[in-house]
Parts: C-alpha cells; sequence; structure tokens
C-alpha cells in the first residue's frame, strides 16, 4: 500500500455544511474512531501476542511450534535459549499495540495514516518472524489484519474527505 493507505476516497463530494461536529466534516473523527477500534483489536483474543513487546523467552507458548503440535518440538530456530536475541536480530522496528495505544492517547499520531502505518508494523513484523505458515501466532495475526484492514478502510477515507471539503471550503487569500 503506498503512502496513501486504503479506501482512498472515492472523490465523491461531501456536504460539509454548517458544524464541524458531524463525523463526514470533523478531520479529528479518526482519533476517536481509531481508540475504538483499538479497543475492538483488545477484545480479541487474537491480539494477545502482540499487546506486549515480544519476549519469547518469557512465554515459551509463544515459541514458533511446527503446525499445532503442542509437544515441544523445538524447530532449528529455538535450539538455543537466545530466542529473544533472534527476535530482536530479525526485527528491526519491534511494535506492538501497547506502544501503538500509548502514541495514539498522547496524541502523537498526526493522522490515521500514521497509526494505520504503526499497525501494519505489528502485523509484517509476525509474518517476518515466522518461519511456519501454519504457526499459530501467525493464524491469529492474519485474522486480526483482516478486521484491522476491514475497519481502517473507512475510517481513512472519511478522514481524507473531511480534508479535502476542508480545503475546498476556505478560500485562499493571496
Ligand atoms: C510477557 O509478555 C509477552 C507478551 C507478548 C509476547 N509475544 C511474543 O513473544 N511473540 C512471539 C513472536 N511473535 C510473532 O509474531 C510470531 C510469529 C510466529 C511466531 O511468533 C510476536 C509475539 C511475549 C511475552
Amino acid at each position: 500500500l503506498d503512502s496513501d493507505g486504503p479506501g482512498t476516497s472515492s472523490g465523491r463530494r461531501v456536504k460539509c455544511r454548517g458544524r464541524r461536529q458531524s463525523l463526514k466534516c470533523n478531520p479529528d473523527a479518526w482519533k476517536k474512531q481509531c481508540k475504538e477500534l483499538l479497543s475492538l483489536i483488545y477484545e480479541r483474543e487474537d491480539s494477545e501476542p502482540f499487546r506486549q513487546p515480544a519476549d519469547l523467552l518469557s512465554y515459551p507458548g509463544y515459541q514458533e511450534q511446527e503446525g499445532e503440535s503442542s509437544e515441544s518440538v523445538v524447530p532449528e530456530r529455538q535450539q538455543d535459549s537466545s530466542l529473544s536475541e533472534d527476535y530482536q536480530d530479525v526485527i528491526d522496528t519491534p511494535v506492538d499495540f501497547s506502544t501503538v495505544k500509548e502514541t495514539l492517547e498522547a496524541g502523537n499520531y498526526g493522522s490515521p495514516l500514521e497509526f494505520y502505518k504503526d499497525v501494519r508494523q505489528i502485523f509484517n513484523n509476525s509474518k517476518a518472524y515466522t518461519s511456519n505458515k501454519k504457526s499459530r501466532i501467525y493464524s491469529m495475526m492474519l485474522r486480526l489484519s483482516a478486521l484491522f484492514e476491514s475497519r481502517i478502510k473507512n475510517i481513512i477515507s472519511e478522514y481524507k474527505s473531511a480534508i479535502q471539503s476542508q480545503k475546498r471550503r476556505r478560500p485562499r487569500y493571496r
């Protein structure tokens, strides 16, 4: 996805007469919408491995196992106990939902696109780390990513419409 992110507005004109409070016209509506989306993500069990920075040493349950087998089949990746170094070797930009939540609540995202970029990084890290597309955590990530994409695209397109209508409404005094 280019920096435009998903759901670039289809160019439809949104009437933004009168108060800016209505959702369609309010360029700040995305903050509340992203907070609600984050709460929804936290409610899903699938988000559990991604709510805190990855720490494979303290969470053996998250170590990669081939398929669903619960025996301690240790693939080559987990031979030594330096697993979390391994994670840091593989993943350049570790990020988790607690970091994203803090950034959003601190008001440190300038747009939903910045929020989108960080959340995508969580999913891309999981994709990069997994060596087995059938691993449990990878399948959790896929479900969570599908939920996220289905909800974020409207947030971003409404934001873009609100920005567009804001530009159109303010005549430029040259
Ligand atoms: C003490 O609390 C925690 C909280 C979270 C974690 N998470 C953790 O270790 N993870 C394992 C690796 N990972 C993957 O995306 C992944 C793809 C394939 C296999 O794993 C990210 C999640 C650990 C401890």
